[in-house]
């Protein structure tokens, strides 16, 4: 790596962290108006705008500022770990100097938001919810990126015939500890020409996301629905549970969500699944399907605060403000989906945020005004679906603990 790889990162970096936008989408778009940089560059370029992403107010307060090119030099120098000989090509005469100040800065008596790299509004949140240690240990884990999982399409394939090709590859495939579908590989690659992603044999799924599936726990020949859709990585985990049998709708608001779920749907050879764009929650296309569905899962639009290890940028992004809206938002959409189980069947409120606001408490005051429905254990049903893990009533996943994206899950069975 060289000064001009320093100097295009902080260019990319200076869009990431001045506009709007979400990360990955900045730097999609810079790589193709920068098609001189090589794969290796291109993953040195990621590696370092996300590593920033993670650290940002501990770089920023090793840097004084949140000049990027300073950010970049606290990040090699004090994530990284480089010593000033290893960074002697990367850095010009006046990023050494910065470089050997930040190398001698105290970091002793930061305060705990900076050390858990959130914003003081989501400390404080955190720090009420799981404690000061606990919401440390969970803030730091997400300092890591995620794991690559994979989820074995059993339609096309078994977990075994795809470990052994990856470990035929080197590789290091290992089963994920809870999903009997998951499949994790300890560095990100790049999957989507490998021959079993290009069969659908595999698909890109985190192992937390491929539990709630597992959670859900549709039968063969059952109607299910999938309220929030999106690009349909539980649809799809489902459909193959179901072995291709049953009806599942997929509704989302996005119709380019449902877009790519459809090219999804094409590779996964499954022929159960109907996609349909609706217009919000109460979009009266619904309404001829009310009572309808053995299960139906709301995955809810949320802060995405339990995705941090892939998309530290939301940390920053998020406001107290737009979680009152979100929860506003589940409640209305928890309401409507709920309608549309039959008797007997359930309905599953899930989210990727780590904040109560989003889930206990939507799932607690939605029981309140629902006395028809009943809450039902999650540790329970995985256990029937061979899965053995016990976070309680509620599935909570939390990336410290379980190395998945953080989840949380309530199961409600309407009383017949
Ligand atoms: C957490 S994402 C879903 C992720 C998806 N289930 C998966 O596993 O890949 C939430 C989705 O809710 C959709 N959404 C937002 N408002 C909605 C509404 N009123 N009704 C249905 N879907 C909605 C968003 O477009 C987004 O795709």
């Amino acid at each position: 790596m060289n000064q001009n790889i320093l100097r295009s990162t902080s260019i990319a970096l200076a869009d990431v962290l001045g506009n709007p936008g979400p990360a990955d989408a900045k730097l999609g778009k810079f790589f193709r108006e920068h098609r001189e940089f090589g794969n290796k560059e291109r993953g040195w370029i990621a590696e370092a705008v996300y590593g920033v992403l993670r650290r940002r107010s501990f770089l920023a307060y090793l840097a004084g500022n949140e000049d990027p090119r300073r950010l970049l030099v606290a990040w090699l120098v004090r994530v990284q770990g480089n010593s000033l000989r290893e960074l002697d090509e990367l850095l010009n005469q006046q990023q050494k100097e910065w470089a050997q100040e930040i190398k001698a800065k105290s970091t002793d008596g930061l305060s705990p938001a900076i050390q858990a790299d959130l914003p003081e509004w989501l400390w404080e949140r955190l720090e009420s919810q799981y404690g000061a240690e606990e919401a440390l240990a969970i803030a730091r884990s997400m300092h890591k990126s995620a794991s690559l999982d994979l989820r074995v399409n059993l339609v096309k394939s078994n977990r075994d015939e795809v470990l052994a090709r990856f470990n035929s590859e080197k590789a290091g495939a290992e089963a994920t500890p809870y999903s009997p579908t998951g499949i994790r590989l300890p560095q990100r690659m790049s999957i989507n020409r490998h021959p079993f992603f290009v069969d659908g044999k595999i698909e890109v799924q985190d192992e937390g996301s491929q539990l709630l599936a597992l959670l859900v726990a549709p039968k063969r020949g059952e109607m299910i629905a999938d309220f929030c859709a999106g690009a349909g990585g539980k649809s799809l985990a489902m459909g193959a549970l179901m072995r291709n049998t049953g009806r599942l709708y997929a509704f989302d608001v996005s119709e380019k969500r449902l877009h790519n779920l459809g090219q999804r749907l094409k590779r996964s050879g499954l022929s159960n699944l109907h996609s349909q764009v609706i217009s919000s929650e109460s979009d009266p296309k619904l309404k001829r399907l009310n009572g309808k569905f053995n299960r139906v899962l709301v995955d809810a639009p949320c802060s995405g605060l339990g995705t941090l290890r892939r998309n530290p940028d939301l940390k920053w992004k998020q406001t107290p403000n737009d979680i009152t809206e979100l929860t506003a938002k589940q409640t209305a959409i928890l309401t409507r989906a709920a309608k549309l189980v039959k008797a007997g069947g359930r309905l599953i409120y899930a989210t990727c945020s780590l904040l109560a606001e989003e889930n206990e408490q939507v799932a607690e005051a939605f029981l309140a005004a629902h006395p028809q429905f009943k809450l039902v254990n999650a540790a329970e049903i995985l256990a029937q679906q061979q899965v053995e893990l016990d976070t309680g009533t509620y599935l909570k996943l939390l990336p410290h603990q379980h190395e998945t994206d953080g989840f949380f899950a309530a199961v409600f069975e309407l009383t017949n």
